[in-house]
C-alpha cells in the first residue's frame, strides 16, 4: 500500500520505527526524548541567544574543509529531535538527494541541496565545541515576535523569557508587514548555520537553494502556513520550491540503504560545480 508519485520516488506510509511521520504524540522512549528535547529548545532559544550565536558562528573561523569531507564527518552523528529516524546523518543526506533525483532528474542544484541541507548538524561535532542538541536540531521558528501555536510542543514556550517580553510577544514584534524572511531571526540551529556557510563561501547555487537550506525546519511556515505576514514576493516564490523539497526530506527517512561508493562520483561532480574545494566553517 505505497503511494507512487510522478517520477518514481515512492512515499512510504511508515517511518523507520513503523509509525506515521512527524507524530509527536505517540508513546515510547523515542518520543519521550523528543519531547524533552523541545522543552529545553523552547525555553533557551531567545532573541538574545540567537544574536550571540549568529555572531560567533558567523565568523567561520573554526575549521577548513570540503563539502564531502563534512558529509563523512556526520557519519556518527545522530539527531535526538527526530521522531522518524535514528540513523547516522550521512544516510539521510544521500536518501534525500537520491529521492529528489528520481523525480527531478534535470534539477541538479536540487540534488545537491538535498545532499547538503543538514550539513549544519556538524555543529554537534567536538570541533565546534560540541553544541548541545537543542542548539542545533529540531524544527525552527522566528524569535523577536510571538511564537505561533502551530509550533510542536508549543506549551514549553511559557518558560522562555521572551514569552513575557512586550517587545517580542506580539504578532509583529521587532518586524513589520512583508519585511521579508531575510530580515527575520530564526531560532539557532543547523539551517541558519549551513546557510551562512554556503553564502559566505560564495556558492553558485540559486537563491531557492539557499532558501531551502535556511528554512527547511520551519514547519510552522511550510506546513502550517503561519508567519506569512512576514514574507515578501521572493519568499513566496522560493516557498514553492521548499514545499517540493520537504516531501523528500521527510519521506525518504526509511530503512532503505544507499550505496555510497556508487553515487559518490556524481555528487563530487556537483560539489565541484557549485562550491570551492575548501570552505571556511
Ligand atoms: O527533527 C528534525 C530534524 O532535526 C531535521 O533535520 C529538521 O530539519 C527538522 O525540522 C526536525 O524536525
Ligand atoms: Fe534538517
Ligand atoms: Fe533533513
Amino acid at each position: 500500500m505505497e503511494l507512487v508519485l510522478e517520477g518514481g520516488f515512492v512515499v512510504p506510509n511508515a517511518n523507520a520505527f513503523g509509525h506515521t511521520f512527524r507524530d509527536y504524540n505517540v508513546e515510547g522512549d523515542r518520543q519521550y526524548g523528543v519531547e524533552n528535547f523541545y522543552k529545553t529548545n523552547h525555553i533557551c532559544q531567545t532573541y538574545e541567544f540567537v544574536k550571540k550565536m549568529r555572531e560567533e558562528y558567523g565568523k567561520l573561523d573554526k575549521v577548513e574543509m570540503g563539502i564531502w569531507e563534512c558529509c563523512e564527518l556526520l557519519n556518527n552523528i545522530v539527531d535526538e529531535s527526530d521522531p522518524d529516524l535514528d540513523e547516522p546523518q550521512i544516510e539521510h543526506l544521500l536518501q534525500t538527494a537520491e529521492a529528489i533525483r528520481k523525480d527531478h532528474p534535470d534539477e541538479d542544484w536540487l540534488h545537491l541541496t538535498g545532499l547538503i541541507h543538514d550539513l549544519g548538524k556538524i555543529l554537534l561535532h567536538p570541533i565546534f565545541s560540541k553544541l548541545p542538541q537543542w542548539a542545533v536540531v529540531g524544527d525552527t521558528f522566528p524569535v523577536g515576535c510571538a511564537f505561533d501555536e502551530s509550533i510542536v510542543h508549543h506549551k514549553y514556550f511559557k518558560e522562555n523569557p521572551d514569552f513575557n517580553n512586550p517587545k517580542y510577544n506580539n504578532k509583529y514584534g521587532v518586524y513589520s508587514e512583508g519585511c521579508g524572511l531575510e530580515k527575520v531571526l530564526m531560532s539557532w540551529g543547523h539551517d541558519d548555520y549551513m546557510y551562512m556557510v554556503a553564502k559566505e563561501n560564495k556558492t553558485t547555487l540559486p537563491s531557492a537553494a539557499l532558501f531551502i537550506i535556511r528554512f527547511h525546519s520551519f514547519y510552522a511556515l511550510h506546513r502550517s502556513g503561519a508567519y506569512k505576514h512576514l514574507m515578501n514576493e521572493e519568499d513566496k516564490e522560493n516557498l514553492e520550491w521548499l514545499k517540493i523539497f520537504n516531501k523528500y526530506d521527510l519521506y525518504s527517512k526509511s530503512r532503505v540503504r544507499v550505496d555510497v561508493e556508487k553515487v559518490k562520483p556524481y555528487y563530487l561532480s556537483l560539489i565541484e560545480k557549485y562550491f570551492p574545494a575548501k570552505l571556511s566553517w
